[in-house]
């Protein structure tokens, strides 16, 4: 087995990809020697020492990242500037600050003024997740076979971003990397406004089986079904991506209501082959992305 690539891992925040990250950590032994879990709340703390997946589970935030080289932001993005107030002064000089936020312009601007000089921050976004949270949601496989787009900017530190990268190729990730503005372009296109529909058309669902006094819902077969799993998202780690992605999601949002409008014109005036062409669309990418996967 490779020596670990870290002494001591530090994971603030142990939900679905904090204790994902626990998992696999402890399931290769590579990864780190010592894995350190903190969480906010004293539920959370106890189901992690009950499932044994960390070393140390600590409850202090400042003391939790003491001694760290790697420390990885697990928390919603929107808690980022209060626990870094809380741990920039007791990290531990030349460690590595990294995170698996949805949003990653937020992640600049909410922890690189906190920095101290001499901690590398690299920031990077796994793309995997589901639609479950808390520490009994994750598991060591997650990762496997997924990407995870890192950030760098022009001054982080080239050591500290191949030790990232190093750390998800263990985790059995595939690794990008990409500015922070294009990445948050991306997610909002492929990520954030899928989660924005879906929460939407669950709420118009909702509003209409009230109005009509029906059980709509009864009648939903799989394509809402498809939908409602993506609703079932934390609604926490949901608000929080909104609200820190705010300006490519409101562009691609636009974007797509101009399109929806289209189709919807097609629809009124009879316009056959521009509805099909659309149609013709969609299963090509479903195609693709499906033949991808088999690659
Ligand atoms: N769920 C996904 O599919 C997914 C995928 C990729 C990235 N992410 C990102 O990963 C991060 C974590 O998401 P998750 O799905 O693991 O969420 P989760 O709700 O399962 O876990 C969040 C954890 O953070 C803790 N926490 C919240 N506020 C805190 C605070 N102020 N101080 C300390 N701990 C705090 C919670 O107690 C919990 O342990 C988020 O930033 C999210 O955007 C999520
Ligand atoms: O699979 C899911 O349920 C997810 O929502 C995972 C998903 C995504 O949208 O693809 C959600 C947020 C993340 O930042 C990355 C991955």
């Amino acid at each position: 087995m490779a020596e670990p690539l870290f002494d001591r891992l530090c994971l603030l925040g142990v939900g679905l990809i904090g204790s994902s990250i626990a998992r696999v950590a402890r399931a290769r032994g590579d990864i780190a020697r010592t894995v350190v879990a903190h969480a906010k709340t004293p539920a959370t703390l106890d189901r992690v020492r009950e499932l044994g997946i960390a070393d140390v589970v600590e409850a202090d935030a400042a003391k939790a990242v003491q001694g760290a080289d790697c420390v990885v932001f697990c928390v919603p993005v929107g808690a980022y500037a209060g626990v870094m107030a809380q741990v920039a002064p007791h990290l531990k000089p030349g460690a590595i600050v990294t995170d698996v936020g949805s949003t990653k312009m937020s992640v600049y601007r909410d922890l690189a003024p906190l920095t101290p000089k001499g901690v590398h921050l690299v920031p990077a976004h796994p793309m995997a997740g589901t639609e479950f949270s808390g520490p009994d949601a994750g598991f060591a496989e997650l990762f496997q076979g997924r990407y995870v787009i890192v950030t760098p900017v022009a001054e982080t530190d080239p050591a500290a971003v191949e030790k990232v990268r190093e750390m998800w190729r263990r985790a059995g990730s595939m690794i990008e990397c990409m500015d922070p503005a294009t990445h948050d372009k991306v997610v909002a296109i492929v990520s954030h406004l899928p989660h924005l529909l879906a929460f939407t058309i669950c709420s118009t669902a909702d509003d209409l089986a009230e109005e009509t006094k029906e059980a709509v819902l009864k009648f939903a077969a799989s394509g809402f079904r498809d939908f409602t799993r993506i609703a079932a998202s934390d609604p926490t780690m949901w608000r929080d991506i909104f609200l820190n992605n705010r300006e490519a999601l409101l562009e691609m949002l636009a974007r797509f209501t101009e399109d929806a409008q289209a189709l919807g014109r097609a629809v009124r005036w009879g316009e056959a082959g521009f509805i099909e062409d659309r149609i013709q669309r969609g299963r090509k990418i479903r195609t693709g992305l499906i033949e991808r996967k088999q690659a």
